[in-house]
């Protein structure tokens, strides 16, 4: 189950403040290469937030108020590596609780870890993404975290790209996520705001009905 919070104020204001700073880019001409392998028109870079403290501030508030609301019980918070690092080390910390991360991979070296911190098991995390487009780096990041042992009460994430896959695929794993904003209000907050035009509109909400076979 994925869903965007119901205060439809706030997702235009995360997707208003993303076009603020120029997190998002369009490039039909040249593609953005996505972690899943696919081809995109459209890249969000969450990241760029973090350089920004009125906007860092008020996503770490919208998310921590996500995780609070929607899993009373969370007793820790995991980034996922790596721009969920930063996201979820805010959340911990504005919620005073323990942090770890998860990485890709385990590191080749050193402790070999992938995951990095220290809790108990059977604890109850809540898992803190930047964004999610299929869903394949959250998902490996809760499988590491359930293979540890332990128990992951749900997801929280900036932005969704709401594809059909994102959504099987957390249905599949049963794991619940949250969002702050999706595509659909990021194009109308861009058209709201005469940032694109009713053609591109047409052609980003066509691109989104089949992702994986676009430029690939
Ligand atoms: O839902 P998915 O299809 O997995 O795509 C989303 C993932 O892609 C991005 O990370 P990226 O792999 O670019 O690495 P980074 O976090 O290290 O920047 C983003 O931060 C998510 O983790
Ligand atoms: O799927 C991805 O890799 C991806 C898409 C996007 O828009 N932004 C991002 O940081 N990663």
């Amino acid at each position: 189950m994925i869903k965007v919070i119901e205060n439809t104020s706030k997702s235009h204001q995360i997707a208003k403040m993303l076009l603020e700073i120029g997190a998002i880019q369009l490039n039909i001409e040249k593609p953005f290469s996505w972690s899943s392998g696919w081809n995109s028109p459209i890249y969000c870079d969450n990241r760029l937030s973090l350089s920004f403290p009125a906007i860092r501030s008020y996503i770490k508030n919208l998310l921590a108020e996500q995780v609070k609301t929607n899993y009373p019980d969370v007793e820790a918070i995991a980034g996922v590596a790596t721009a969920g690092i930063p996201q979820g080390a805010l959340v911990a910390d504005s919620l005073e609780l323990p942090f770890l991360y998860v990485r890709s991979k385990p590191k080749g070296h050193g402790m070999e870890n992938m995951i990095e911190g220290k809790i108990t098991k059977n604890q109850k995390v809540v898992l803190v993404e930047d964004l999610v487009s299929t869903g394949g780096s959250s998902l490996k990041a809760a499988a590491a975290l359930k293979q540890a042992e332990f128990d992951i009460l749900g997801m929280a994430a900036i932005f969704t790209y709401g594809f059909d896959v994102a959504e099987q695929n957390f249905g599949n794993a049963n794991i619940p996520l949250f969002c702050l904003s999706d595509y659909n209000t990021l194009i109308d907050e861009a058209l709201s705001q005469n940032l694109i035009s009713g053609e591109q509109v047409a052609f980003l909400k066509s691109w989104r009905e089949d992702p994986s076979t676009w430029n690939n």
